[in-house]
């Protein structure tokens, strides 16, 4: 039954109600009126200095700039916070929440859940968004306001979404569930009215006024539709009373470029994206590259908790929060992930940070129209492309990487490091280079397939690459390798030829797996196979494991992804998968006889589900222990936890440095952080 029907049931039951035509014919004079009531119509320019409607600064974290030009300001903190703490309220009051496609749905069903956990948490319009949605029917579940269904069902039979991209038909739910909530609720209008725009810049580049248009125009179309069956509506259009619809639909235009800018990629206690959100409060967070702050899902309060979240924010208990919708979900956070102290400034990344700094500024620049100065862009070495000591794993000087679209064969000219004076041997780093050139090439040009052998594809390919640098000016090669790693897939015919070399670049470490473009490789290996195009279980886990721990942690400068909870479910589920199979097959693997690999799995797996944290998965997680403990009581093992998981991580190959009692890892800073503390940890095996 649809909304209206359901609603229209109940309120046909109600003898005095019965004589009003019908609800849906209410909401929609409804929808009408409110498309008459004024709207503000943003300056073109941005240089009006209007007044801030400041609902945010509250003795924890409070606005600056308020006196400056819209695109200016910021949140900084009063206080001094500790990791993990809630530094504002997130609300879902205007978010798409995203259902899967069946597709993917199926492709979910065969690999487990994957996510990017890492990545952008706002994406531009018009790009293919890297990110995988959850298939849990995250929308289903979230309860949202009458008026946000009665209009959706009232409008969306006359949206036409052939011809958009699913981001831009993601964008069009979004800015209309933004437009009925900004019509319906004043608090929030004055809000979204604080936000730049950027519409002078958008309208000056041609890609993103087409996007805009595009969706602009879908929304038009779908209006007039809406005020040709509905008589009165196209009266008051005709009167010229549609005030969204003045001057060209001026406001929508606006609304639009500013849900460009300001939206962000929602996720849920799982890091997965589950959708679009557009919060005003939280869009007026900027940017940084080393970002101190991360939006999370908390759990959902226990039930007859009187709890109410008075912190003026739009979460769910909020001000505008009614219907919010956390009966059943958690509520949606903005926590510090590194210490804050007073005076700094709160901030959150828009963009996947491990990239080149080059790349990193094109896609701000394109996106957001700003320059990032934060620390990581301003450092001399940019950690996600430089040469390292293979000895020390110290940077040693080497190109940045437009340097390298000048001359890409150049290798570091010291023959020694400077850290640890260790020779360093030019025909190594002529090789790795080699094969960094070579990614590089087959990330511009995936398709191209040429049949020949591996060692002549890779020469080809290289040749290739040094002919597109000399022809190609800096800024076209970077715009061009930005939509290529959107786009990159990695063909597969040649993955074992890309393992191989893979496999070269972590033995001999002159770069670091999670340094570009090694970590994009490793990502689409991933994402490319199904768990059935590995050779086996184990070189499956080798892979994950190499993902998670040499690429994402690594690349992780900001600590975020401690706060995921679920993040070793999938790789101990993973493992027990691989349990099963040897079951079957009773066969040795690299860990040594049937049995004793078996155990060593066990043990691993036991050690990863301990490690999940999350509430929400508390059943299944006590669910698997059992198994495990009631599958393995009668292990004698000699070995320990740490050589069982010293033995699985030098399978991976993930540089995993294990101590008595810890298991560390350097991140691409070279900077040592803390896994595990292993001697905490219940070695009930
Ligand atoms: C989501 S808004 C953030 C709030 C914005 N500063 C404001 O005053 O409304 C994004 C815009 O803020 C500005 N911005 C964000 N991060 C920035 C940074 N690190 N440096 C300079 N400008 C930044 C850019 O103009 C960007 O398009």
């Amino acid at each position: 039954m649809t909304a209206i029907e359901h609603a229209s049931r109940a309120f046909k039951s109600t003898p005095e109600l019965t004589k009003v035509p019908s609800i849906k014919e209410y909401w929609k004079q409804r929808l009408c009126d409110k498309l008459s009531q004024d709207v503000y119509i943003f300056p073109v320019d941005e240089n009006s200095k209007r007044e801030f409607y400041d609902t945010i600064s509250n003795d924890k974290i409070v606005v600056f700039g308020k006196d400056k030009f819209p695109s200016n300001r910021g949140i900084r903190a009063e206080k001094e916070m500790n990791i993990g703490t809630c530094v504002m309220e997130v609300s879902a009051f205007s978010a798409y929440f995203e259902e899967p496609e069946e597709e993917e749905e199926m492709e979910e069903a065969g690999r487990g859940s994957r996510s990017t956990s890492k990545g952008s948490n706002r994406n531009g319009v018009g790009s293919h968004n890297t990110t995988k949605y959850t298939t849990t029917a995250t929308r289903n579940k979230r309860r949202r306001l009458p008026y946000q269904n009665f209009y959706e069902e009232i409008l969306l039979p006359y949206v036409d979404f052939s011809g958009l991209h699913r981001v831009e038909s993601e964008l069009v739910h979004l800015t209309m569930i933004t437009l009925f909530n900004y019509l319906e609720n004043s608090e929030f209008a004055c809000l979204v009215n604080n936000l730049c725009t950027h519409q002078r810049q958008i309208r000056a580049d041609g890609e993103m006024a087409k996007n805009r248009d595009r969706i602009k125009c879908v929304i038009v179309e779908m209006f007039i539709a809406y005020f040709n069956d509905f008589i009165p509506a196209m009266a008051a259009f005709k009167r010229g009373e549609v005030r969204i619809a003045k001057s060209s639909w001026k406001f929508l235009e606006n609304l639009i470029n500013l849900v460009f800018i300001n939206y962000s990629t929602l996720m849920n206690y799982k890091f997965e994206a589950v959708g679009y959100n557009l919060d005003p409060q939280f869009a007026i967070i900027n940017h940084s590259c080393l970002p101190n702050c991360i939006q999370i899902e908390t759990p959902p309060p226990p039930p007859n908790n009187n709890n109410n979240n008075s912190s003026g924010g739009l979460g769910c208990g909020g001000s505008l929060g009614g219907g919010g919708g956390c009966e059943k979900n958690g509520e949606f956070k903005l926590i510090n992930s590194l210490p804050i102290k007073p005076n700094d400034e709160i901030t959150v990344t828009y963009i996947n940070t491990a990239m080149p700094t080059e790349i990193r500024q094109y896609q701000l620049f394109k996106r957001y129209y700003f320059r990032c100065t934060c620390q990581l862009c301003t450092s001399k070495t940019d950690v996600f492309f430089t040469m390292q000591c293979f000895s020390c794993f110290k940077p040693v000087k080497s190109p940045s990487l437009s340097g390298v679209l000048n001359a890409p064969n150049t290798i570091p000219k010291e023959s020694t490091c400077s850290h640890c004076f260790h020779e360093l041997d030019v025909d190594l780093y002529k090789r790795q280079v080699q094969i960094r050139n070579f990614f590089m090439a087959l990330i511009l040009n995936p398709s191209s397939s040429y049949n020949l052998p591996n060692e002549g594809y890779f020469s080809l390919l290289q040749k290739e690459f040094i002919g597109l640098v000399e022809r190609t000016g800096n800024s076209a090669l970077i715009k061009m390798l930005d939509q290529a790693v959107e786009n990159f897939q990695l063909p597969t015919g040649i993955i074992d030829f890309v393992k191989s070399l893979i496999d070269e670049i972590m033995q001999k470490k002159v770069f670091q797996l999670c340094a570009f473009p090694f970590n994009v490789i490793v990502r689409s290996i991933l994402a490319t196979c199904e768990k059935r195009d590995f050779a086996s279980g184990m070189e499956f886990l080798k892979y994950y494991s190499r993902e998670m721990f040499a690429v994402n942690f690594p690349a992780d400068l900001s600590n975020q992804l401690f706060f995921n909870e679920c993040l070793y479910l999938e790789l101990a589920n993973s493992i027990m998968e691989v349990m099963d199979h040897l079951k079957e097959e009773k066969i040795a693997t690299c860990f040594g006889a049937y049995s004793d690999s078996l155990e060593l799995l066990a043990r691993c797996a036991y050690f990863f589900y301990k490690h999940v944290t999350s509430k929400n998965e508390l059943e299944q997680v006590e669910e698997k222990l059992g198994e495990i403990r009631d599958e393995y009581p009668k292990i004698k093992s000699t070995l320990s936890l740490h050589s069982c998981l010293e033995k699985f991580f030098i399978h991976a190959n993930a540089n995993i440095y294990i101590t008595t009692t810890r298991l560390l890892i350097f991140n691409a800073k070279q900077e040592q952080v803390t896994l595990f503390h292993t001697f905490d940890t219940d070695d009930f095996l």
